[in-house]
């Protein structure tokens, strides 16, 4: 039988087949996946092969095979510090929820958040949420990010999670597809996710009251289904992506207007910092290029990302 995984509690899988019956599985043996050291073999969204086994008159099943995964995202153990944990596998999209003020979601956040997406080869839409309490210059500047991001091809979408104002162009990408939502604490996720689904509000309360979790707790992703026909990855206490280990020439690569002019510098090496004959520098200089994104680059590529990643990614 061929099923997807649903729900992870470390030793038992929760899997639904295409016939829409879930079963209680185990794995038989060990997996390996190359290239990552990981506490967890299996994760929510992944497709296995399992066989059916009958023991006390209980059903249950034997996982003995994974299915290719589109992507997966990881996070890194804190203690153990080369285990990686996966979170969940074969992602759709990630909607990034941005509020301007109250949480204020800043462009390094927002940046670091497409980078690590675009490492995964993972679609984002960004929905600017809380626009039924904007002024006319807040509005301004969701106008200006929505400007800055749909130019590079990110679709972004102002929203109200309270008024449900353009919820329902959500739902309509969200059709067929899974999806997980992102962003900082406050923002409106609970409260999108249940304006979206009303019947799975009593799950996203219970995650967000879980405020406990700590650094040593392990969290666990599980995947929902809507009555749309649209599946849902919640990640209880992991509101990022965690960080992806990559390599100066990289970065780049992740910002898809860098990547577009990258063949036009005069070194095939260049980082776009010093060297002549940038032409992302000279995109910069023409305002070709946002300013806040060519300084989220350089951060990046300096690592100036530490306050960044302890105040407003792991420990959230
Ligand atoms: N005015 C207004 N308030 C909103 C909107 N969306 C969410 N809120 C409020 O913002 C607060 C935080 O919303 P949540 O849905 O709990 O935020 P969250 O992102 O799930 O937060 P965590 O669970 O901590 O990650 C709540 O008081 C919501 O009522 C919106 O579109 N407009
Ligand atoms: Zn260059």
């Amino acid at each position: 039988m061929t099923g997807q995984v649903y729900k992870s509690t470390g030793s038992w899988y929760t899997v639904k087949t295409q016939l829409g019956e879930f079963y209680q599985c185990r794995i038989k043996g060990k997996f390996r996946i190359k290239g990552i050291k990981s506490t967890n073999p299996i994760a929510v969204g992944d497709v296995v092969d399992f066989e059916l086994e009958t023991s006390n008159d209980e059903v249950s099943g034997v996982i003995y095979n994974i299915h290719d995964r589109k992507n997966f995202i990881v996070r890194k153990s804190v203690n153990l510090s080369k285990q990686t944990h996966i979170i969940s596998a074969n992602i759709d999209q990630v909607f990034l929820m941005i509020t301007i003020d109250n949480p204020p979601t800043f462009t390094s956040f927002i940046d670091r958040f497409l980078v690590t997406a675009e490492a995964y080869s993972i679609k984002t839409i960004l929905l600017f949420n809380k626009i039924d309490t904007y002024n006319e210059e807040t509005l301004l500047e969701v106008k200006y990010l929505a400007h800055v991001y749909r130019k590079i091809g990110y679709e972004c979408i102002g929203i109200s999670a309270k008024t449900g104002k353009n919820v329902d162009k959500v739902k309509s990408l969200m059709k067929d597809k899974v999806s997980m939502f992102s962003g900082h604490s406050g923002v409106g996720k609970s409260t999108l996710v249940n304006a979206i689904e009303p019947s799975l509000n009593l799950k996203t309360k219970e995650i967000s009251n879980q405020h406990m979790q700590g650094q040593h707790t392990t969290t666990f992703a599980e995947m929902f289904d809507t009555s749309f026909g649209a599946r849902i990855i919640d990640t209880p206490g992991i509101k990022g992506f965690g960080v992806v280990d990559m390599d100066k020439e990289e970065v780049g690569d992740y910002f898809p207007e860098i990547f577009e002019l990258k063949q036009d510098c005069k070194f095939n090496n260049c980082l776009h910092l010093q060297e002549p004959k940038c032409a992302v520098k000279k995109a910069l200089d023409d305002d070709e290029i946002a300013y806040s994104r060519y300084r989220s680059y350089v951060q990046i590529l300096e690592g100036e990302d530490e306050n960044y990643r302890t105040d407003n990614w792991d420990n959230e």
